[in-house]
């Protein structure tokens, strides 16, 4: 199953929870508008690339559309209108005012210098800078991109339409970023890890986690579950797993990563496991914190995890979903597990429209409100409708976007 009939799936289960029609299915789950295109790169030893980008803008309806921006080989225009509509139900259920949006170059990040990232990134904006904008469409990061490339785009979008640093999210702090953007998506993950394992009786210090994924997201959720004491037995990234019975340190597991070009491989006293074989520990929490359908039909029945948290966009394919599922695997879904990432663009992008900065803890503060917020929103409507976390959190999303649609009209 492609990853945009994958949402569908999950889409039409809530919108029969819902009632919705036939006509309003379709203009929910229809792009509002999808660019394509060429990015020709030449690299450093003087070769001439060209590249393809895609910006797909899911729903506007709530707001400017939000999303980030993939530098990932496997990136595909199917694959980023998955991620764009994923984009719009997460902004409506942390209760953001903002559609959904995402974007993606098929390329692999780690084999670009510098140089030709940020080439990369300039082009890409030259080629979408009008339909882009603090009003409209507003980048942020996701695999593959960082801090960096988020500057590159305020530059280069400042010189066709003027300084607004207002058109992207996740940019450095000091070019007019959050303190808390960028440990925000994994801070959030740890957050809401710890409200589930509250609600299911569970104390952090009684559990094991295993997180796949040591970049962005997987790191700083590794971080702030070992600093809530949890005990974090596994890591990894694209080089393979990490395990240790006892418990990773995970600040040591951080520093190693820093100085070794965000890699694990090397890391001392730990045992080597393959990525595949991570996901079946027998811990009490599984985060997939890397790319999409890494748990499928093939190995749902093989995961001993029984809470998974989805930190990465679209780790389960709707198959393995309904075996977990089936066996009470209880599992929080991305659109609000990772939601917090794109609530801290949230507070960057208000505060760059007032040339105004928080302070870190304000920035934390709020964002663990909102997300505690849709939290509980989420886990006692699921209670009374008996619904999964995944169904009850699309129909509150699909909810508030339809209600959107009907108070401002469309014809
Ligand atoms: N960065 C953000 O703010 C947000 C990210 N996400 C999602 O979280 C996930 C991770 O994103 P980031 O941490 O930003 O990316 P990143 O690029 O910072 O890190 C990705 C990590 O995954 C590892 N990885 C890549 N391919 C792998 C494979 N085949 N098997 C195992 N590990 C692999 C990489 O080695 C790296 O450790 C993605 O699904 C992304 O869409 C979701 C919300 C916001
Ligand atoms: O921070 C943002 O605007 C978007 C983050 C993102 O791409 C995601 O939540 O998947």
């Amino acid at each position: 199953m492609q990853a945009f009939e994958a949402v569908q799936l999950y889409f039409h289960r809530a919108a029969d929870e819902l009632g919705l029609d036939d006509a309003m299915r379709t203009l929910l789950i229809t792009p509002e508008r999808e660019v394509t295109v060429q990015i020709p790169v030449r690299r450093d030893d003087g070769t001439l690339e060209t590249l393809i980008g895609h910006r797909v803008q899911h729903n506007g309806a709530r707001g400017p559309m939000k999303g980030g921006l993939r530098y990932h080989p496997h990136v595909d225009l199917d694959e980023v209108r998955a991620l764009a509509s994923l984009m719009t139900w997460k902004t409506a259920v942390v209760n953001i005012p903002y559609g959904g949006a995402k974007g993606g170059v098929t390329v692999d990040a780690r084999s670009l210098s510098r140089n030709e990232r940020e080439h990369i990134t300039r082009k890409f904006v030259d080629a979408i800078h009008k339909v882009i904008g603090p009003d409209s469409d507003i980048p942020a990061p996701d695999m593959g991109t960082g801090h960096e490339e988020m500057a590159w785009i305020m530059n280069q979008y400042g010189k066709y339409h003027g300084f607004n640093p207002g058109v992207v999210t996740g940019k450095p702090v000091e070019l007019y970023g959050l303190p808390g953007r960028e440990e925000a998506t994994g801070r959030g993950v740890g957050v809401l890890t710890l409200k589930t394992l509250g609600r299911l009786g569970r104390k952090p210090s009684q559990v094991s986690l295993a997180i796949q994924g040591f970049g962005n997201v997987g790191s700083h959720a590794a971080k702030f579950l070992s600093e809530a004491d949890c005990r974090v037995v596994a890591i990894s990234d694209h080089t393979g797993g990490y395990y240790r019975e006892q418990g990773i340190d995970v600040m040591q597991a951080v520093r190693h990563a820093r100085n070794n070009k965000g890699l694990l491989d090397g890391l001392e006293g730990v045992e080597k496991i393959a990525n595949e074989d991570l996901l079946e520990l027998p811990v009490d929490v599984l985060i997939p914190a890397a790319i999409g359908g890494v748990i499928t039909e093939a190995n749902a029945t093989a995961i001993e995890a029984p809470v998974i948290i989805e930190a990465a966009n679209a780790p389960i394919t709707p198959a393995a979903d309904d075996i977990l599922s089936q066996r009470g695997v209880v599992i929080l879904p991305d659109i609000l597990a990772n939601s917090g990432g794109v609530t801290a663009s949230y507070f960057e992008w208000a505060q760059n429209r007032q040339f105004y900065q928080w302070s870190l803890d304000r920035v934390r503060g709020e964002l663990d409100r909102l997300l505690t917020q849709a939290f509980d929103d989420v886990w006692e409507r699921s209670k009374k409708q008996g619904l999964s976390l995944r169904t009850t959190a699309f129909v509150l999303g699909i909810e508030r976007v339809a209600r959107a649609v009907e108070l401002a009209g469309v014809a």
